[in-house]
């Protein structure tokens, strides 16, 4: 496949985005979901084409198209946490940097911007649909290599990527120089650690001060703003349409669900929101889209004023919850209670 993936763009033939895949494909109305697996490859090394990063940092094709395929089968199927999700939350930060100019704006270096969207490709590698809570209660292997650090899963994700860029044809990174070689491995690493959502919860307030008085020449808040934008893309699911994000919940409860059913098997009480006899799961998708997504697309939209793109993106979760809260009322008042509610 490398071959044919490898004819596909060696001579130059990388296509348009928009004319190989779908008009909508540049916008923040696109649904990456709606490409077909067999395309993804082809659509990654066109993101790449398109940010114009083979060529500022010299990527050959032969080594892209090795790495991209080396990445996606990096990737289990487990319902939700698959390959789909991986190239999903590399399409948000394509549109991000694509439309918001993010690299030359200033909000991001180069480097820093190349960090993004290789992490997201590779921010979930190897996810088994268990949780950061599972792997220290099953005592799981990777849990014996990380736990005393915390962010388990994160921790595994950064050593698979690491673990592909060091395979032989798949460096990506060969022909930077030494210190963008060893930028891109910290940024990397810490955009990755940051898709832990209690390393989100511990950065909101530091997220909202950012926001407000954005200093381009300040680390630190670069440092801020990957967090906040890795985020911001690992939840875009949740900025696309209704039908989709509701497909997207049923893939997320399923994962759940089989997680509770093991943990029972095991003896362990699951979260409420594992345990598909006790789970409603409208009133799980309020809390969670009002409590955790809505925020991250308010700071964004605040980040961003002059963005259509991050306010469809707001408008779009709003809509969202709105459904949410629709859905869960109409619930409530058919059922009088919510057991046994599946989507
Ligand atoms: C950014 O990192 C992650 C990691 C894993 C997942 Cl699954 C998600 C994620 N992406 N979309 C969703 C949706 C639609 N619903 C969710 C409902 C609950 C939770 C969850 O983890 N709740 C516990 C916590 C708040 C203490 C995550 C949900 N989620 C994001
Ligand atoms: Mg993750
Ligand atoms: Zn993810």
């Amino acid at each position: 496949e490398v071959h044919q993936l490898v004819t596909l763009i060696g001579n130059d033939l990388v296509p348009k985005p928009h004319e190989r895949f779908h008009p909508s494909f540049e916008t923040f109305r696109g649904v990456p979901r709606g490409i077909p697996d067999r395309d993804t490859p082809l659509a990654v090394v066109t993101m790449f084409e398109d940010l114009g990063f083979i060529h500022r940092w010299r990527i050959s094709r032969t080594t892209l198209a090795r790495f991209t395929l080396m990445v996606r089968k990096g990737y289990r199927d487990p319902p939700y946490h698959n390959w789909t999700h991986a190239f999903a939350v590399a399409h948000y930060s394509y549109l991000l940097i694509k439309n918001l100019h993010l690299d030359r704006e200033g909000y991001l270096t180069d480097n820093e911007a190349l960090s993004l969207f290789v992490a997201c490709l590779c921010h979930d590698l190897d996810h088994r649909g268990t949780t950061n809570t599972f792997q220290v209660n099953s005592k799981s292997i990777l849990a014996s290599l990380y736990s005393s650090e915390g962010s388990v899963m994160e921790r595994h994700h950064i050593a698979q990527a690491m673990a592909i860029l060091n395979t032989e044809g798949c460096n990506i990174f060969e022909n930077l120089e030494c210190h963008e070689y060893s930028k891109i491995l910290e940024n990397i690493g810490h955009i990755i650690l940051a898709t832990d959502l209690s390393h989100h919860f511990k950065i909101l307030p530091s997220l909202g001060r950012m926001v407000k008085s954005f200093n381009k020449k300040d680390p630190a808040h670069h440092s801020l703003l990957m967090c906040l934008l890795v985020t911001s893309c690992d939840l875009s699911d949740q900025t696309k349409d209704w039908r989709a994000t509701k497909q997207v919940a049923e893939l997320i409860y399923k994962e759940f669900f089989s997680q509770g059913d093991l943990e029972k098997a095991m003896g362990i009480n699951p979260d409420k929101m594992m345990d598909r006899e006790k789970a409603f799961i409208p009133e799980l998708q309020v809390q969670f889209i009002e409590g955790v997504v809505r925020p991250v697309f308010v700071l964004l939209a605040e980040l961003f004023p002059g963005s259509e793109g991050t306010q469809q993106s707001l408008q779009a979760v709003t809509d969202i919850l709105l459904f949410w809260q629709k859905f869960r009322e109409i619930y409530l008042t058919k059922y009088g209670t919510h057991h046994g509610c599946s989507l």
